[in-house]
């Protein structure tokens, strides 16, 4: 019952319309009920719910039809947000083609991914796949599953996501922080005011582009240096127009996506044929040079996939052109939303910028520069609380390998459940104070099992975590040595959803160089 007041009290703090608490299973206890070995054992005093009893939202036709007419998949995890206000911390969410249960609570999430299995399953996005098959091209990670994704998966480990791997790839990520920050501090010198008020939307995405074309194919773009060709310009808008059009595409059925000859499934195809014709040209550059046997020096992922020849170079193509269309948007989107509020939290700023200065002139920083990442815990926190706050996924998928009992629910194998991140980081009942940017709640001792999911979950998670993450963390260490930020509104920004989360209006934001 005290479970019950407390989500009371959380629906109240969202200062929402109180819920059908009807809805609500019997039990709130999720921790007491396991799956073992693919039948379900209920320790619970409670009897366990039947998959039926699980509330729903209704017609999945109506739904779609409310959702198109309505253009409510942009403000999908707000809407995810109210339905958990209105059926409570388990909901059936039927729309169009797709049917899932949604939880919030990490203990149900740890119920999950204690179910999923050596093969990990995700939802599948069925427009990328189609375009796949249309273009007779091969599956990366992404897109595989069962065995084949599990041994792409094992090779691409080695290179992208296991310490060695980013060891190598550490110097060409510090190299474009670097230039970002000379081509802010150029940008003010041009100033008479002596600093930048600026929109850094589109900059960002050229950061992060340059970062990942630099790491996977061992080249610059120049993409800081000056106004970038139009051949990026291409690029960056195919990725954002390749996620907007994913979003409606996902509920359709899916025969009905090769024979429509719908605007938005052409626009979605253009977008893949551009990422794809990028990544060809870069790929033929460097297989080129790897033929020609240059001198062996590491030169990104791809030549060391290359070279080690334990993936074929349709997969390897597949592989990386994954990569380079994961890697930009994702990065991009948290790093803006970390600016933002260091702006308008300028404590946090300066406790970071301290970390920072204490974390260098440690003498192991000064002899390995990696080993910096090792003294910025609260740095590490402000990453976790931008991602808390604006989980560019707002949902983890899985489909459960065995049956499992969620919420004192039975959720047969293979039903396809969603952790709603988005509405979990905003949850009192879960976080305290969940408005506040406060990276410290991330050192304290508190118990933060499952709720720092925006990279997913086990051998299955995010395989671009580490660069993402030495990514960003070098990005804000040369912008915080640097500059102190600010912003022109310290007011909440609306955000939208587009396959990511992302603002629906940048905010303006101020550099001032630190002298
Ligand atoms: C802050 C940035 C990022 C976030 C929050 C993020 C989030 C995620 C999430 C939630 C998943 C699903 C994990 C799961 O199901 O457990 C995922 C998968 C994936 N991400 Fe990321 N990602 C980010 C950056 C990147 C980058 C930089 C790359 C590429 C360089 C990338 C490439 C991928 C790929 C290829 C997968 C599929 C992995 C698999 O299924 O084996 N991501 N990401």
């Amino acid at each position: 019952m005290q479970a019950m007041g407390s989500l009371r009290q959380f629906w109240r703090k969202l200062a929402l319309p109180p819920p059908h608490w009807d809805n609500l299973p019997l039990a709130l206890s999720t921790a007491a009920s396991t799956a073992i070995n693919g039948s379900i054992t209920a320790q619970t005093a409670f009897k366990v719910q039947p998959y039926d009893a699980i509330p729903n939202t209704g017609n999945a036709w109506m739904n779609l039809i409310h959702f198109w007419r309505g253009n409510h998949f942009q403000q999908m995890h707000q809407v995810m947000l109210r339905n958990f206000q209105r059926f409570g911390p388990i909901y059936r969410e039927k729309l169009g083609t797709h049917d899932s249960v949604n939880i919030i609570m990490p203990q149900d999430a740890a119920q999950l991914f204690q179910s999923e299995g050596i093969l990990p399953s995700r939802m599948s996005i069925e427009p990328w796949k189609a375009h796949r098959r249309l273009r007779s091209h091969k599956c990366g990670v992404f897109l595989l599953n069962g065995e084949d994704w599990r041994s792409d998966r094992l090779i691409l480990n080695k290179e992208v996501l296991n310490p060695i791997g980013v060891r190598k790839f550490f110097p060409f990520l510090q190299e474009v922080a670097a230039d970002f920050a000379t081509l802010l501090h150029r940008r003010i010198k041009k100033n008479t005011r002596g600093t930048l008020t600026v929109d850094l939307y589109a900059d960002l995405f050229r950061f992060t582009l340059e970062s990942s074309n630099y790491i996977l194919y061992g080249q610059r773009l120049g993409l800081l240096e000056e106004n970038p060709n139009a051949e990026v310009v291409q690029f960056i808008r195919a990725v954002e127009t390749m996620l907007k059009t994913t979003l409606p595409l996902l509920y359709m059925p899916h025969g009905l996506l090769q024979w429509t000859k719908s605007k938005l499934w052409q626009e979605h195809i253009d977008a893949w044929d551009v990422i794809f014709s990028h990544a060809d040209k870069s790929i033929q550059n460097i297989y080129q040079d790897f033929c020609l046997g240059q001198e062996r020096k590491y030169s990104g992922i791809m030549a060391e996939l290359l070279l080690q020849a334990e993936l074929s170079l349709d997969s390897i193509k597949a592989n990386v052109t994954e990569l380079m269309a994961g890697g930009v948007d994702t990065t991009a989107m948290p790093l803006l939303f970390t600016l933002f509020e260091l702006a308008r939290n300028p404590h946090v700023q300066t406790a970071l910028r301290e970390e920072i200065l204490a974390a260098e002139s440690q003498s192991q920083v000064q002899h390995d520069e990696i080993k910096i990442l090792n003294h910025v815990p609260l740095l590490k926190g402000a990453i976790k609380e931008t991602l808390r706050l604006y989980p560019v996924g707002i949902t983890v998928t899985r489909y459960p390998q065995k049956d499992v009992i969620l919420h004192n629910y039975h959720v047969p194998a293979g039903t396809l459940v969603q952790v709603a991140l988005y509405p979990m980081g905003r949850s009192p009942e879960i976080f305290k104070t969940p408005d506040r940017y406060d990276p410290e709640r991330w050192l304290k001792k508190d118990d933060n099992n499952f709720k720092a999911l925006a990279f997913g979950f086990g051998s299955r998670q995010c395989i671009g975590r580490r660069i993402a993450e030495v990514e960003i963390m070098l990005f804000l260490i040369h912008i915080l040595k640097n500059f102190k930020i600010d912003t022109v509104s310290k007011a909440d920004i609306n955000t939208v959803f587009g396959f990511i989360l992302m603002p629906e209006k940048p905010p303006l934001l101020t550099f001032r160089p630190i002298h």
